[in-house]
């Protein structure tokens, strides 16, 4: 099986949740892991069989051009302590999954957002599901969102958990895990 994780992050945090999943997809089978602003990205998604896509939530749910600029800006301010990504902001996933033309069969969504009740903090993964499924994908398992700490970075044992999501989607996908 194909498989594809494409990932948005303006400060690292989603992209380190995006390796981190294909390291738990790793013993089911090998995951290509592109930014959404890779030229290829486009392409080797719509060659897989499953596409896992996920972004930071902003403004409680996919990033827009506005609050990518916002993003840029937090990294003026020393109290963020960011540093934005080399290929932050360009495009984002809701703009991405738009530009395909192809719809893999299956699918999985994940975001990053803060450490609240997600009824306050919103998550983009939800919204990232829903386009995909309603492109006509099978998302796998349901969304997963992965949070932060006070400091910006991810929460300890945060990467743990993606790994062991990457695992689910494995098995979620049908796949078996070689030893
Ligand atoms: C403009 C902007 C708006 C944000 N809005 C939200 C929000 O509504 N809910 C939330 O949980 N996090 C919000 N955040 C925090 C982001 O979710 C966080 O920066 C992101 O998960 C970090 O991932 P990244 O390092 O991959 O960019 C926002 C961040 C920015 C820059």
């Amino acid at each position: 099986m194909s498989i594809v994780v494409v990932f948005e992050s303006m400060f690292g945090n989603t992209r380190q949740v995006a390796l981190s999943i294909a390291e738990g997809l790793a013993p089911y089978a090998p995951a290509v892991v592109l930014n959404v602003n890779e030229s290829g990205a486009r392409a080797a998604a719509e060659g897989a069989d499953l596409l896992i896509v996920g972004g930071p939530t902003h403004v409680h749910g996919m990033s827009r051009p506005k609050s990518r600029e916002g993003a840029r800006d937090w990294e003026k301010d020393a109290a963020k302590n960011v540093t934005l990504e080399p290929l932050a902001p360009g495009i984002g996933v809701r703009e991405w999954m738009g530009t395909l033309e192809k719809i893999p069969a299956l699918c999985a969504a994940f975001d990053t957002r803060v450490n609240m009740a997600r009824i306050v903090s919103g998550a983009a993964s939800g919204p990232i599901e829903r386009a995909l499924v309603k492109h006509g994908s099978r998302n796998v398992l349901p969304a997963a969102s992965f949070v932060l700490a006070k400091d910006g970075g991810l929460e300890e044992g945060e990467l743990a958990r993606a790994r062991a999501w990457g695992a689910s989607v494995g098995e979620a996908a049908g796949l078996v895990a070689r030893d």
